[in-house]
């Protein structure tokens, strides 16, 4: 049976991480499926590049485009010396992403975002794969776009899972060869429009891939050694959970767990597909696992949500916060691409924790018109599953709580933002 890795982006940063994700792909068991993301914040560069693209700055287009290359180059050259054929089709595909640039903007931001972004998923994996077969482990290089088939709603698109398994079955042939590798994150519409699956959607492909192709396992190698009751940026008394059921995992990611991204669980937990969170820093560690289990994780995890906004919206013509007061406020959300991470409501309240827009202005006026507005800026959303006294009160002590909301296994608190000390 199959095995899909996933590789993200720090896995592969520079040259020594490509290696060793070369390393841990000829350790694995074949037939291997192989997801890769941009190498290290790639992604975030070619937003860069988006933003000068769009405004047409030109001197501010060549720098960042630059900014990709100084990054790129010094690994290519490390991995493969200054004179190698792969230069052949690395060249071809910088000056692919250049002459991309050269169009003029089509006026729709995600659209055009789809078109120049994945060109970090690209450049990495020709790297990974040219680099794998240089060194005798033997793979192929799969365009993802070829076989994973959305529908048009550009940077946040929607599986075609019929077409896409339709694809991905013809093109793989574990006969003819047991490693593939491809890009996380992209895909294409039925015209061949490239897409995005949404930010840290590298995850969610490699769990895309591993339902159609009914693996045995899909493994997430990542920088820590598992999944953590906290994240260990932020707690660093943080430990590791060695089993996880489906639901747990589901609810952690939904809350804002960072190491999962909240899709990747439903199409795996719909064939009982193992998912396996482990270290590429050190491959023998055994990780966590999520799958079918009985039971809760019995020690509370507790999730950190920056950046957040707390609006309190009551109706301006003193109404009830009901039905149709609210279907009017999500249509604004929806519009403005807005988030919702927590809400509330009383009969002439409605309150909301949202990520920090990044255009509050034109959210406050469109809310404005029939509401009356009060928010807190520069606040934190603390959630944690499986709460204690002393979970709450590590949580909470020293802070300034703005919102709390309580139910049988979460506590949720919007706290305004100050130091954390543990
Ligand atoms: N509960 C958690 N357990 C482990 N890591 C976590 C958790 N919450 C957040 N993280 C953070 O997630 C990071 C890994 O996710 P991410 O950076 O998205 O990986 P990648 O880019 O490799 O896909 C870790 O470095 C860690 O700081
Ligand atoms: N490169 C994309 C997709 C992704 O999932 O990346 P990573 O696996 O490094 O989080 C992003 O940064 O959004």
């Amino acid at each position: 049976m199959v095995q899909i890795y996933k590789f993200g982006g720090a896995s592969v940063k520079d040259a020594a991480g490509i290696k060793n994700v070369c390393n841990i792909i000829k350790s694995g068991t074949k037939p291997l499926v192989v997801v890769i993301s941009a190498m290290g914040k790639t992604t975030n560069a070619m937003e860069e590049i988006i933003e000068a693209y769009v405004a047409q700055n030109q001197e501010q287009l060549k720098l960042a485009y630059q900014a990709v290359i100084d990054y790129h180059n010094p690994i290519v050259v490390d991995l493969f010396g200054d004179q190698h054929p792969f230069f052949n089709i690395y060249n071809k595909l910088l000056n692919e992403l250049w002459q991309r640039l050269q169009l003029r903007p089509t006026g729709r931001y995600d659209l055009d975002y789809d078109q120049i972004v994945p060109f970090g998923e690209l450049i990495s994996t020709h790297i990974v794969s040219a680099y794998a077969n240089s060194i005798h482990i033997q793979n192929q290089w799969m365009d993802a776009r070829n076989i994973i088939r959305t529908d048009k709603n550009y940077r946040n698109a929607e599986i075609n899972w019929g077409l896409s398994a339709q694809l991905v079955r013809k093109s793989i042939d574990f006969q003819k060869q047991s490693i593939y590798i491809t890009q996380g994150f992209i895909g294409a519409t039925l015209s061949d429009m490239s897409t995005t699956l949404g930010r840290e959607g590298s995850d969610y492909s490699g769990a895309v891939l591993a339902h159609i192709l009914n693996a045995q396992s899909l493994t997430i190698w990542k920088d820590v050694p598992g999944v953590l009751n906290a994240d260990p940026r932020w707690y660093p008394l943080a430990q590791k959970l060695n089993e996880i059921s489906y639901p747990e995992a589901i609810e952690l990611a939904y809350y804002g767990a960072q190491v999962i991204h909240p899709k990747t669980l439903k199409p795996l937990q719909n064939k009982d597909i193992p998912l396996y969170v482990k270290s590429f820093l050190d491959a023998g560690l055994s990780g966590t696992v999520i799958k079918s289990l009985k039971g809760a994780v019995d020690i509370p995890v507790y999730i950190l949500k920056k950046e957040q906004l707390f609006i309190t919206i009551s109706p301006k013509d003193f109404s009830f916060i009901m039905e149709d007061n609210l279907s009017a406020i999500f249509a604004i959300f929806s519009q403005h691409k807005i988030k919702v991470n927590l809400m509330q409501n009383s009969a002439l309240n409605f309150s909301v924790c949202i990520n920090e827009p990044r255009d509050m202005g034109s959210l406050l006026k469109a809310l404005q018109t029939d509401f009356t507005v009060r928010y807190n800026d520069h606040v934190e959303l603390v959630t944690i599953r499986n709460y204690t006294p002393e979970a709450i009160a590590l949580v909470t002590k020293q802070k300034q709580i703005i919102g709390t909301q309580l139910s049988r296994n979460t506590a949720r608190y919007v706290l305004k933002e100050s130091e954390w000390m543990f």
